[in-house]
């Protein structure tokens, strides 16, 4: 079955005020969208339909998604409609339409939408309104209204592409939502259990909550590493990617890079995924010499194939010898393009240990490294 995702993001958030539509702006330090974007990016196809002013916004928050960028309508209906149209020419089986607003939907709950297609032309999220209903005028209660067999409606709401895109079109506007729209082309809709964190932002309070329930779900992982590599004869060191002039090299099966090393393990120290040498056996001879930026990109591919990202690294250089300060900027750049990350978040330092153990003597250099990892 091939699946899409129409993420409605055309709107101005008016309601929420501040001084961006409220899905470019910042909750648990991301954009809304790349929250929203993320909790479908196992869809075969992402269309997220935006104000023509946008652009450049919609194009940061896709943070290297493959997502399709469409113009949206006047209202909401509109926005839709352009996205479906979008899809039209090389048509998904099914599509879930969702608000760009409701950054934290659950895998659960998309996953269950989708399942909920194979034995209905729609379905959608909803829970049971649970308080009590009341009417009120000027501050005062004027009736209580019978809440049996009322829900409140939820995002994605999913429908056969071909159904939905007939139905969007022969509308005369005016619908609430998805589900309106193909209850007024005659399709069923069914239920699926929706989710109390699932909450649209729409107004200034609504961010603290996103951000609350994004931070709580946020997975953090810290790894560290650590390594020596004896001197030996050479003209030159090869640290953090960079060939350092020395009066001795280092001994080592590969390149013999410490520091690039002592960073591998910490990010294998983070996933939980052993160490470089269970990666590249030294007892395997196609790795003798090898540049150590292999190690490290093996690794840094690794985190992005778990879903997760580099947040920042900290090496220190353990030496009496050579200087490292005069090198620290290009070991950082070195190390930034290896790991596809900014400079800004990689640390190169270096430290003696006053003359003190085999570093003191000029035997050799370790290193130790921090890896910070995070959730998309
Ligand atoms: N012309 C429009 C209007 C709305 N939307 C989208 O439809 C969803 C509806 O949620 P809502 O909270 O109403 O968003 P806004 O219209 O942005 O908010 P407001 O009404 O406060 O301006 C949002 O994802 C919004 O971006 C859209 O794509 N195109
Ligand atoms: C579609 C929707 O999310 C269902 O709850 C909602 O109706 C859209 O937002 P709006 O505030 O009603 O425009």
């Amino acid at each position: 079955m091939k699946t899409a995702a129409v993420i409605v993001a055309a709107g101005r958030g008016q309601r929420a005020g501040g001084p961006l539509p409220k899905q470019w702006r910042d909750v648990a330090c991301r954009p809304v969208a790349a929250w929203t974007l993320d909790a479908f990016a196992h869809l075969d196809r992402l269309v997220m339909v935006i104000h023509p002013d946008d652009a450049d916004l919609a194009q940061a928050a896709s943070h290297g998604l493959d997502v399709e960028l469409v113009p949206g309508g006047h209202d909401r209906a509109a926005s839709v409609l352009a996205g479906l149209e979008a899809l039209a020419s090389d048509p998904p089986d099914v599509v879930l339409i969702h608000d760009v607003a409701r950054p934290c939907v659950s895998r659960n709950t998309i996953d269950a939408v989708i399942a909920a297609l194979n034995r209905s032309p729609g379905a959608a999220p909803a829970l049971p309104v649970t308080d009590a209903l009341w009417t009120g005028a000027r501050g005062q209660v004027t009736g209580t209204q019978d809440r049996t067999g009322l829900f409140r409606a939820q995002t994605p709401q999913g429908f056969r592409f071909a159904q939905i895109l007939a139905a969007h079109r022969a509308h005369p506007g005016g619908a609430a939502d998805d589900v309106q729209v193909a209850r007024d082309a005659a399709l069923d809709i069914a239920i699926v259990p929706g989710d109390e964190f699932n909450l649209k932002i729409t107004g200034p309070d609504d961010f603290a909550r996103a951000a609350q329930y994004l931070e709580s779900a946020m997975d953090v992982r810290l790894g560290n590493g650590y390594d020596v590599h004896r001197f030996g004869p050479g003209g030159h060191v090869t640290l953090c990617g960079v060939d350092v002039p020395h009066s001795h090299g280092l001994d080592g099966h590969s390149d013999a890079d410490v520091g690039m090393h002592a960073l591998t393990d910490a990010i294998y120290g983070a996933l939980a995924a052993g160490d470089i040498g269970r990666h590249f056996p030294p007892s395997d001879p196609q790795w003798k010499g090898a540049a150590s930026h292999i190690f490290l990109r093996h690794a840094a591919d690794m985190v992005a194939e778990r879903g997760m990202k580099i947040a920042n690294v900290d090496v220190t250089l353990v030496c009496e010898r050579p200087k490292i300060g005069p090198h620290a900027e290009a070991m950082i750049k070195s190390l930034a393009d290896i790991l596809g990350i900014e400079t800004s978040r990689v640390s190169v330092k270096a430290t003696t240990s006053e003359r003190l153990g085999f570093t003191g003597r000029e035997e050799g250099i370790a290193a130790l490294a921090t890896a910070t990892l995070v959730s998309q």
